[in-house]
């Protein structure tokens, strides 16, 4: 066994919790961070990179096709061989030797093995061979697991050796056929990937598709996924799951499904389960609640980001939540003043009131706060303005039939915006000028001066504008 004492543990080398690590390198206090796997964590080799890798060529490819003149030079179909090598590259063919070389050049020690808090400030590390080492921590020890994939309790479906996102977004070869068990964006997003790759895809989806998000966007993705042959089955659960010599058999509540594979994407639970939470009176599997400083309730020392906390599973969050959490950890320890009002330096407000999302299906769904049912829920006084993004000159011009629609909501007790929703192709881009809005609580009247350049697709936001009516002194 091995002992050491650093300032900062950090258990989890994903992209959470290398950038906390990093903002409190930078502030002066000397790091530990413990990876299991691939530093890189999940993102970058088996969920946001590869996917996004995957789903890239498919949408260009269908991008030169709405183009007339372009579409004339598309004479092949997808290299579906060239798109697995592209992903390849994108997860250094799952090498994390480039995202150590960084860790070392930004200061940061790694060590490898699966970390578990022993005790407070105490971290224990198992590493592959068995030794041990046992690292104390001066100020504090932050959670960054992240999350695994959850497989439900569906009888034979554990048997059936079933892919998960891992297997979705690492395949080497497509298989004939794809069963899908949910509806929600690893869902979707393989959906739509598969069957670009040529598969035929069936989604078994127990409520509808896209919970999360606005109806109408949902309803345009599930338009375009049968559109593009997928069948999706809504309001059908899953009864059990049995792999033959051929493939899989799925029964549902609907038709039995016989596919070559069956992919599970229904949901995530925290990484907590083996994490010597018991060692500190926490519940193990349970996600780590914590205040907006990141700081888990009820603790001095124990931080938790990214997905472990639950908050919103998505990196750009949790690297959102990694900056504020390193930030005061080194204030904190330096016995620094904490900046912790609404907005502050080192609090994560955005988490509640301007989490965005890209769904990158085809059309994709950018989003950005509050549903407008979720914020009436939130007994919000609120006026929604609708528009047919395909009428806006800038996307007629992008793709020949643009087909898509747009959402603002507007608070009427605040005259600012709290949410919007874009859905069509090419909108991701779209969503950053909402989160600006809403964050920096732009007042309407003002807005109207952020003039759209002509002709873009971000001249919906004129439109969005004129719809709702200019605001009177
Ligand atoms: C298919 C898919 C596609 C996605 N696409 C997007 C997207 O496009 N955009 C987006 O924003 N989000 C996307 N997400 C979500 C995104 O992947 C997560 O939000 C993000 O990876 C969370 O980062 P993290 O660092 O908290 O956790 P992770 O990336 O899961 O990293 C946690 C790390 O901790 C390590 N670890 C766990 N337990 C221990 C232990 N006890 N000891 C040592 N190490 C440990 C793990 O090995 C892992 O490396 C996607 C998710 C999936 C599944
Ligand atoms: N583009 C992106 O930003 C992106 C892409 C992929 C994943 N992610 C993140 O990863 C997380 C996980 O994605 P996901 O699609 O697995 O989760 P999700 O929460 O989006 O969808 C889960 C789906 O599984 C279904 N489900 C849940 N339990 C089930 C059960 N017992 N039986 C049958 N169906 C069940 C739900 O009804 C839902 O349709 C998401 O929270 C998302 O934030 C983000």
């Amino acid at each position: 066994m091995t002992e050491r004492e650093v300032d900062l543990v950090v258990i989890g080398a994903g992209p959470v919790g290398e950038n906390a690590a990093d903002r409190a390198v930078q502030a002066g206090l000397e790091t530990v961070i413990v990876e299991s796997e691939l530093v890189g964590g999940e993102c970058s080799y088996w969920a946001c990179m590869p996917s996004k890798a995957l789903l890239r060529s498919p949408q260009i490819l269908s991008a030169a096709k709405a183009v007339a003149g372009a579409a004339e030079a598309v004479k092949g179909e997808l290299d579906v061989g060239a798109v697995l090598k592209r992903r390849d590259s994108f997860t250094s063919e799952w090498s994390d030797a480039g995202q150590v070389g960084w860790l070392e050049s930004a200061g940061i020690d790694l060590i490898r093995g699966h970390g578990r808090i022993s005790g407070e400030r105490e971290v224990t590390v198992t590493a592959e061979d068995g030794t041990t080492t046992v690292v104390r921590a001066r100020h504090a020890v932050v959670a960054a697991t992240g999350s695994v994939a959850n497989t439900p309790d569906i009888p034979g479906l554990r048997d059936a050796k079933p892919w998960t996102s891992r297997e979705a977004t690492s395949a080497k070869t497509i298989p004939e056929s794809l069963a899908i068990i949910g509806g929600g964006v690893v869902a979707t997003e393989m959906a739509t990937a598969y069957r670009a790759f040529g598969a035929q895809v069936t989604m078994i989806v127990r409520g509808g598709l896209l919970g999360g998000v606005e109806p109408f966007a949902a309803e345009r993705v599930a338009t375009s996924l049968r559109a593009q042959g997928v069948t999706i089955l809504t309001e059908t659960e899953t009864l059990r799951v049995e792999r033959t010599g051929e493939g899989v058999t799925v029964e549902t509540s609907g038709p039995t499904v016989d596919a070559a594979e069956v992919l599970v994407a229904a949901g995530r639970s925290p990484a907590t389960a083996d994490l010597g939470l018991e060692t500190i009176g926490l519940e193990p599997g349970a996600n780590l609640e914590v205040d907006d400083t990141l700081r888990v309730e009820g603790f001095s020392w124990l931080y938790a980001v990214g997905d472990v906390n639950g908050r919103a599973l998505l990196t750009h969050q949790g690297k959102y939540q990694a900056r504020a959490a390193g930030d005061v950890i080194a204030a904190r320890a330096a016995g620094e003043a904490v900046d912790d009002a609404p907005w502050g330096a080192h609090v994560a407000t955005a988490d509640h009131a301007a989490v965005p999302q890209v769904v990158f299906t085809d059309p994709e769904i950018a989003a950005v706060g509050p549903t407008a049912d979720q914020a009436r829920d939130q007994g919000k006084n609120i006026r929604v303005v609708d528009y047919d993004l395909g009428s806006v000159a800038g996307a007629s011009l992008s793709r020949d039939g643009y087909a898509g629609a747009a959402r603002m909501i507007v608070d009427e007790d605040r005259g600012v915006m709290i949410g919007a929703t874009f859905v069509g192709p090419d909108v991701a881009e779209l969503v950053q000028t909402a989160t600006t809005a809403i964050v920096g609580e732009v007042p309407i009247d003002r807005l109207w001066h952020a003039v759209p350049a002509y002709p873009t697709v971000s001249e919906i936001w004129l439109r969005l504008l004129e719809a709702y009516g200019r605001p009177k002194a």
